[in-house]
């Protein structure tokens, strides 16, 4: 990529995404990239088409523009192939299976994830007993790099701590890995502790080298983990840079605080 120097070639780049509404224009013409061990954040007004880019990203909206995963163009696969490839998404809403167990939501992940025919038969237990037990074995042990303590293994997810909840999301949307991690508000309702966990817990996913993608507006948390941050307003790109560039660019300024400093 022109401009990149020495940095490894993106994991993910999108060009040109565009959505509309009608005649809403959401987003118009917006091109970024991310890089393994990446983290890029997306950040922008209330309706300044965040979570539309990250539609457009996983078709998951009918959108102009192109998507490349590790520099293979694909802008017309679906949603779920796009997961199979490694471009996974959590949404801004945690999206459980209630009446599971925190350990069966993750179990689920990675069943559907192993391929066809597996979920209904892990449910019955005198079949497949022994494929249960290991699959078990590894959610668990993912549930815990995610923050999710066995202790709440076996609860049903309304029964956990909010912070908890998010961790969940987080951990069923990344699976058995990812290649890219796109997050819609992460830290939406997390208080200082639950904060600092997940920070630490994007931070160890760099380490491991995901691209991570993150929509947030709590901007202490994205300025002091971002790698980089993107600006969206409008449905246009406003700005992109370093953390440090971002917070004193008086157009970001003015449009996301109202006021230039
Ligand atoms: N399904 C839809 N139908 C019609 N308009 C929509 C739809 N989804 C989003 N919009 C509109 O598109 C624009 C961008 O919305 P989007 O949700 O992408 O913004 P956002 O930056 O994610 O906002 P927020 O920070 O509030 O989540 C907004 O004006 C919104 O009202």
């Amino acid at each position: 990529m022109p401009g990149r120097g020495a940095q490894p070639p993106p994991v993910l780049r999108v060009e040109g995404l565009g959505v509309r509404y009608g005649a809403l224009v959401a987003l118009d013409d917006v091109s970024w990239e991310v890089s393994a061990g990446e983290i890029l954040g997306i950040i922008g007004p209330n309706g300044a088409g965040k979570s539309s880019c990250y539609d457009a990203t996983t078709n998951m909206a009918t959108r102009s523009g192109r998507v490349w995963l590790d520099g293979q163009e694909v802008t017309a696969v679906p949603p779920h192939r796009l997961a199979a490839l490694g471009l996974k998404r959590a949404f801004q809403q945690n999206a459980f299976f209630t009446t599971l167990t925190v350990l069966d939501n993750m179990v689920a992940v990675l069943a559907r994830e192993a391929g066809t025919g597996l979920l209904p038969s892990l449910f019955m237990p005198w079949r497949e007993a022994s494929r249960r037990a290991a699959l078990e074995d590894e959610a668990a042990e993912i549930l815990e790099r995610f923050g999710v303590p066995r202790a709440m293994h076996g609860l049903r997810p309304g029964n956990i701590p909010y912070g908890s909840q998010r961790m969940l999301s987080i951990a069923l949307a990344f699976g058995r890995g990812a290649r890219v991690l796109m997050l819609d508000e992460p830290a939406a309702g997390l208080g200082g502790a639950d904060m600092a966990r997940l920070a630490e817990l994007l931070r160890g996913l760099r380490e491991a080298g995901v691209a991570l993608v993150v929509i947030e507006h709590h901007m202490d948390l994205i300025m002091s983990v971002a790698d980089r941050i993107f600006v969206l307003e409008q449905g246009r790109a406003l700005a992109t840079g370093r953390p440090q560039e971002i917070q004193s660019d008086p157009r970001v300024l003015e449009a996301y605080l109202g006021h230039a400093a």
